[in-house]
This record gives C-alpha cells, structure tokens and sequence, in this order.
C-alpha cells in the first residue's frame, strides 16, 4: 500500500487534494446558502425583530430573563407570562415566529414558532397534506425519552403507532367508564375523603394542598383502572416509597422538574454526574423498578384468568386491551406505555381538578350554582344509591364547568416539528408559510383565549359561555385535534366531573390566605399550577 503511495505522482496528489478542497467550499458555500434562506423565509413570518436582544440568546431565553423564575423553582422561567406576553404583541395575525438560536449563529439558528388562531391549528393538525409534513417535536421528545420513550405518544405516525393506539383507544369505552366510577367511589369514599376528615379534625386547620391530593387520586385513579394495581397512595405508607422516593407524588414531580430545566439547557448537560441529574436517574430506575413489578404480576394475572375462565376473558383495565389476544403488545412495549400512562393521565387531569378547584374558591356564586345541580341529582336518585356514570354526565353545569376549566388551564402542549413547507391560509385569506425544519408549538391555553377580534371576555372565568351554542365551543381544543389528539380525553373527563362532584357534595372551597391572588400557571412538561392551598369544610 505504501508502496503505492510512494508510486503516485506528487502533481496528482496535488490536484486531488485541490479538487477535495474545492468541492468541501461549494458544499460549505451551498450549505451556508441554504442556512440563509431558511432564516430569510422564517424571518417572512410575524414576529418580534431580533434588535435589543442578546445575540447569543435570541428572544426566547433573552425575554424569559426579564420576566424571572417561578418562586421555588430555580431555572423555570414564568414561561406562561412569556407566551402570554409574545401572543399579545405579535399574535394578532394568528401566528409568529420568535428565534429559538440567534440567526447570528449561522450553523444553528432555529427558529419556533406559535400558531394561537384555533382556525389555523384545525388546518396545521387535521389536514392531511399537513400532517405529512411534520413530526412530533424532535427535541423535547428526546428530553422527554426517560418517561415516554417507545411509547405511542412519542412514536412517529405509522402503522406501529396506529396499531397501539387502536388497542389503546377501544379500551375508553362505556363499560370502562363505568368501572371508572365505581373504582372513584371506593378511593373518593373509602380512602380520599376519610383522610382530608382526619386532617380537619386533627390540625384544626382547614387549609388543604390540592394539588397534591388531586394527583394522589387521579394516580391511584389510574393504577386501578389501567393497571388494576393500588400505589396506595392514601395507606399511611405507601406502596412504592422508599428513601429515596418518599412518595409518588414527589416522585413525578421531581422528574418533570428535571425534564423541564434540560428544555433549556445544552443536551451534554443532562449526562454531566451532577447531585440532580444522579437523583433523576435513581427516580427513573425506581420508576422502572414499580412498572416492572406492576407489568409481572398483571401479565400472570391475565395469562392465569385466559387459562382458567373458559374463555370469559376479563377485559376491564387498559393492560388487557394492550395485552390483547393475537394482536397484543410486546412486554417492551407494554412497559413503555404502561410508563408513558403514568405521566399522561394523572398530572394533566389533577392539574385541571386543582384549577377547577380554585375557580370555584374564588367564585362562590358559581359553586353554589354547580351544588344546587350536584345537590338535585343526589335527592333524585332512591334510596340513598350513588350516581352512576352517566347520572354524571348529565350534568349540564358541571360540563360547563370542565369545559371552561379546561379552556383556561389546559395542560397539554403540543410541539411538532416541520419536515417539509407547511403553508397555512388563514380565514381572512392571508398565507403563510412555514419551513421546513421549524420547531411548531400549540398551546391550547392560549388558543381559546385569542380573540381575533371578537370581544367575549376570553381572560375570564365564565363557564355559562359553554350552555348554549357559541363559536367558542368549536374553538375548543384541551385535547388537540386531528389523529394524534388525546386518547385518554373520555376517562380525563369522566374523573373530572365525578371527583369534582362528589367533592362539593361534601365540602366547600373557599379561598385561603395562602393562596395566590392569580395563581401562577407553570409549564413542568405539562400546565399546572404553581400553588393551589384552598379553604375547605365539611357541609352540614
Ligand atoms: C385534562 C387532562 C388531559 C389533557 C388536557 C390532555 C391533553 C392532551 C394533548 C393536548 C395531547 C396531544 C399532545 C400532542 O399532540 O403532542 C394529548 C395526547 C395524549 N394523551 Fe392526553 N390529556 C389529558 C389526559 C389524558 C389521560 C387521562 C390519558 C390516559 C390515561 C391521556 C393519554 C394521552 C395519550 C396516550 C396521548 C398521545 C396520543 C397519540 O399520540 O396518539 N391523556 N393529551
């Protein structure tokens, strides 16, 4: 070989070197030329100029320094003020664009950009030619990799995330609802409400964390009806503690914690040994370690009761759907989406309880309206029988209150990133174009409050918007639209309306002093509130 080399000429090894230099320029020169046009084409869009603002930050980090930190959240921006603020300056045409990285910094700038006209979303999540175009939000899916990873939420469109969502999604039926409120009944009477009693009774204060006690039920909520498995989050020790771990609660909360901070830091800092990133992943193999046990007693359950029930299979939690018969999920599968269930449906659903909750404190009318209604249903039924599922969902004012509840503080955000020009047309007639490559963001709590125009007071709290027909109701979209909306909106629904009434057939909410005077919404993963500590009393 060497030999070889020593045989070439010294001209040719020139002129190949040469030919090897010029190609790597023109590559270096049409991809700088590309870099250009993707900023000039994002720089088209309505958005904030970049002047007055850090040239290494660009607006995103720069504005979110101006408006601080959550209190008692180090390294979380008030990232709902930011958004709120940005739509009121640049929203107006329906959507804009903000620099993620500054265009100055040619080899990655990136742009984001916000579509807060409910009419354009429709089009960006529900039209075809659209959907094609995008994918799930490349970066915050990989951050999010610990707890969702391999699971259908996170997984591309294509038959592999078509097939499990179907077997997810027929198991949201009516007899599942209706096991729904028998497994609440049971937590809410036996377990939910005896401690809150006990609470009052022993402190003598009457100040309650809501949100802690929403998500222990709407946990447990799910571990019985997914899983049929008890974290036992109401034993005096529950279940799954450990050191480490003192509670699920706390455990979750710590992992969205963590989750949220990587959003905005450099992607090698999450694998730097420091205290924080060492306790996450102690969590997460905790976490791993609960699923693990959950999945092994489950799936012999489900094989025991296939073998033994000549053929009366049972079918009532989510896991035997997913287990399904021929076309059941493999254990890798399974556990990842058992994982992802854990994060999707019990943050996002006692989140909205907690908001609901503090409406009503502060609106006193309005709950004793929503109990005149709970009130006529209970005196209605014989004999002292509890509502059923669908006695619940007859309630009209309660829908109301969950609709306007969730229009509000919806949770979920939706994040998908461009892989081809999208172009949208708004109901004016106006176009825009999208490139390729741009990070999209929805973020249904800000759609449903963007007005174009029509003055509806959409900043308040006014859940009688929502008993009779108005444009707002198509507007209205907690849950997203299209094929990859909310698989999981039946049963968020049902135990919102069922936890929340039963909670002021017993109780009522009033405001507390340590509450805030506009609590704080935060964005860990998902939209919650920073605080929600409310008076509550025994009725008589
Ligand atoms: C109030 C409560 C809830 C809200 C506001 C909510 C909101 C959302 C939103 C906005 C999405 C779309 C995300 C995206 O497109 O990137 C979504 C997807 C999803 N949600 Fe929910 N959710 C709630 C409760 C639940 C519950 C209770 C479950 C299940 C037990 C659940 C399971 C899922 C799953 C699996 C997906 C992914 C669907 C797919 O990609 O095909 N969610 N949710």
């Amino acid at each position: 070989m060497l030999a070889g080399i020593h045989f070439v000429s010294p001209d040719l090894l020139l002129v190949v070197r040469n030919i090897a230099f010029a190609l790597l320029l023109v590559f270096a020169a049409q991809w700088l030329m590309k870099r250009k046009q993707y900023i000039q084409a994002c720089n088209q869009l309505p958005g904030p100029p970049l002047k007055g603002f850090s040239p290494w930050l660009a607006h995103v980090e720069a504005y979110a320094r101006t408006v601080g930190t959550v209190p008692g959240y180090p390294g979380i921006p008030r990232s709902v003020q930011v958004i709120d603020d940005f739509t009121k300056n640049w929203g107006e045409q329906g959507l804009f664009r903000l620099w993620f990285f500054h265009p100055y910094r040619l080899p990655f700038a990136r742009a984001a950009v916000i579509i807060v006209d409910p009419y354009l979303v429709r089009q960006f999540l529900t039209q075809k030619e659209l959907t094609d175009r995008i994918v799930k939000e490349k970066r915050t899916y990989k951050i999010a990799a610990p707890i969702l990873g391999g699971s259908f939420l996170a997984l591309p469109d294509g038959a592999k995330w078509k097939h499990q969502r179907k077997m997810v999604a027929r198991g949201f039926n009516q007899d599942f609802l209706e096991f729904t409120n028998t497994v609440l009944l049971e937590l809410l009477y036996e377990q939910a409400f005896p401690e809150i009693d006990r609470t009052l009774e022993k402190s003598g204060s009457t100040a309650l964390n809501v949100l802690e006690w929403n998500t222990r039920v709407t946990s447990e909520t799910l571990g019985k009806v997914a899983f049929s498995y008890s974290f036992g989050s109401f034993s005096p020790k529950e279940l799954t503690t450990t050191a480490n771990a003192p509670s699920l609660y706390e455990t979750y909360h710590f992992i969205l914690y963590v989750l949220s901070k990587r959003t905005r830091s450099p992607p090698f800092a999450s694998m730097l040994r420091f205290k924080e990133n060492r306790e996450f992943d102690e969590k997460i193999l905790f976490l791993d370690s609960v699923v693990d046990k959950v999945m092994r007693e489950r799936i012999e359950e489900h094989r025991h009761a296939a073998t033994t029930s000549n053929g009366n299979k049972r079918h009532r939690d989510l896991l035997s759907y997913m287990i399904g018969d021929e076309d059941g999920l493999s254990y890798h599968e399974l556990r990842a989406n058992m994982k992802m269930f854990m994060f999707a449906g019990q943050d996002t659903t006692s989140s909205a309880l907690s908001f609901a909750f503090g409406q009503l404190a502060y609106d006193l009318d309005g709950q004793e309206k929503l109990r005149r209604e709970i009130d006529a249903l209970f005196d209605s039924l014989p004999d002292d029988r509890q509502p059923e599922y669908k006695d619940v969902m007859s309630l009209k004012y309660l829908d109301a209150v969950a609709r306007e509840t969730l229009r509000l503080y919806s949770a979920g955000v939706v994040g998908r990133t461009t892989v081809e020009d999208c172009v949208l047309k708004s109901e004016e007639g106006k176009t825009f174009v999208i490139p390729a490559n741009v990070s999209v963001y929805i973020f249904p709590f800000v759609n449903s409050k963007w007005t174009n125009g029509v003055s509806e007071q959409l900043h308040e709290w006014i859940p009688e918007r929502f008993m009779g027909d108005s444009k707002i109701q198509e507007d209205w979209m907690p849950f997203s639209v299209g094929p990859r909306n909310c698989v999981g909106q039946p049963l968020a629904m049902a135990e919102f309306k069922i936890i929340l009434c039963h909670m002021l057939r017993r109780y009522t909410l009033k405001r507390s002093s340590e509450m805030e005077e506009d609590p704080i919404p935060i964005i860990l993963m998902v939209l919650k509130p920073h605080k929600m500590t409310i008076e509550i009393s025994r009725r008589n």
